[in-house]
């Protein structure tokens, strides 16, 4: 059953055609890479799906998101920068998601403290985000957007701006500990398997590898889609990716 669909989902920013019919399906509980190069839309598809699309922008095709219970979205998104406040410290960081989606206090400290061990954070918790290393700063942004308590997950390029060794470990961290396992027993949203489903926009053919059960990558601008595989091989990978 899919959660999230975008069926011939085109997006223009005046002139700029940056999406062109573009289709897509995440499974309940399913781990999705989309890699592409650099402005082929991959921000925009993220957006689209977590309608945070700018009102500037020309939409057409049909998008089908679901929405919480309540009534409010059920994606949590992680923009490119970690987007951490300076003046809170990584406690208070950490429960802003949770806070916006009204998750009860109690429940999301209670999380938060889980996750914080987890997420190998534990002992920061009264840290300033200037005192965390750019690895915990990203892995303390994802922390604070799985507090959310949302069944889906649009992560931009959540490792980007880490330097090649760094991002290599959170790689293996995030495949052996990651998402699946928090989203397991995730307390508050969940999709009907209790997993998360989640996006990842990456640049990294070897990420999105490693990470995801389908790969999906989009061609140069506008972006439609050239391949949309689970588990391919590295070679159709890249082979899509210079089409
Ligand atoms: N708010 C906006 N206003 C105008 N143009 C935009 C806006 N957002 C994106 N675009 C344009 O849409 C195209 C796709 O941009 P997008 O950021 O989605 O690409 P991307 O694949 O995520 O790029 P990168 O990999 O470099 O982050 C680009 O040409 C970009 O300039």
């Amino acid at each position: 059953m899919s959660v999230l669909a975008a069926h011939g989902l085109s997006v223009r920013f005046g002139a700029v055609a940056a999406l062109d019919e573009v289709d897509l399906a995440v499974a309940d509980g399913e781990f999705v890479a989309v890699v592409g190069p650099s402005g082929c839309g991959k921000s925009t598809l993220l957006r689209a799906l977590g309608g945070m699309l700018p009102p500037s922008a020309a939409v057409s095709g049909t998008l089908s998101v679901p929405t919480l219970p309540g009534g409010g979205p059920a994606t949590a998104w992680m923009p490119q920068r970690d987007g951490l406040l300076p003046w809170r410290r990584a406690w208070s960081n950490a429960l802003l998601g949770a806070r916006i989606a009204r998750v009860p206090r109690p429940d999301a400290e209670a999380r938060a403290a889980e996750l914080f061990e987890t997420f190998g954070l534990g002992g920061f918790e009264r840290a300033w985000p200037h005192e965390l290393s750019g690895g915990m700063r990203q892995r303390l942004a994802l922390l604070r957007t799985c507090l959310a308590g949302r069944p889906v997950l649009l992560l931009d390029e959540p490792f980007g701006a880490l330097d090649p060794i760094t991002r290599r470990r959170m790689n293996e961290w995030l495949a052996g500990v990651g998402l699946a396992t928090t989203a397991g027993t995730a307390t508050a949203a969940s999709t009907t398997t209790g997993q998360r489903a989640v996006v990842l926009v990456t640049h990294d053919v070897d990420e999105a590898l490693a990470l995801a059960d389908r790969v999906i990558v989009l061609g140069a601008r506008p972006g439609r889609v050239v391949l949309d595989a689970a588990a391919p091989s590295r070679e159709k990978v890249l082979t899509a990716l210079e089409y």
